[in-house]
């Protein structure tokens, strides 16, 4: 299957578990790979037959932004059922990391994959 991917994308949001971090944004940085059958848009040129990354990655940061969240296992499951429902794809790999979570690491994070309904467990 052809994928359509979003690297690095950088959301600043409330995220955290603990009081003091609910008060502040902090970085969120995605990896977002999508699913998708190009040859249709390869074939004819056309943005309209493929995932718009632009659209997507809008669509994300809107939908992360939106309320305050403690994990980030919460962002990765709401942003991959989001993606899963509102475009075309049916399997959805999204890795969301948290840079300044710990000091002494270079990044921290989790990694998911996801299927629409009837594709696979
Ligand atoms: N698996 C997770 N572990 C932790 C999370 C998380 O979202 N998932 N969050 C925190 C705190 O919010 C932390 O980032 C504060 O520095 C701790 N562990």
């Amino acid at each position: 299957m052809d994928i359509v991917f979003i690297k690095q994308l950088q959301v600043d949001t409330v995220i955290g578990v603990y009081d003091w971090e609910k008060t502040i944004k902090q970085r969120l940085v995605l990896d977002i790979s999508l699913a998708t059958d190009q040859r249709a848009a390869a074939e004819q040129d056309d943005i309209r037959l493929t995932l718009d990354y632009a659209v997507i990655s809008e669509r994300v940061i809107q939908f992360i932004t939106a309320q305050p969240i403690e994990l980030i296992e919460t962002v990765a499951e709401r942003v991959a059922q989001l993606l899963l429902t509102e475009f075309a794809t049916n399997r959805v790999e999204i890795t969301v990391s948290k840079p300044g979570a710990v000091a002494q690491a270079a990044t921290v994070g989790v990694q998911i994959t996801r299927y629409a309904k009837g594709e696979r467990a």
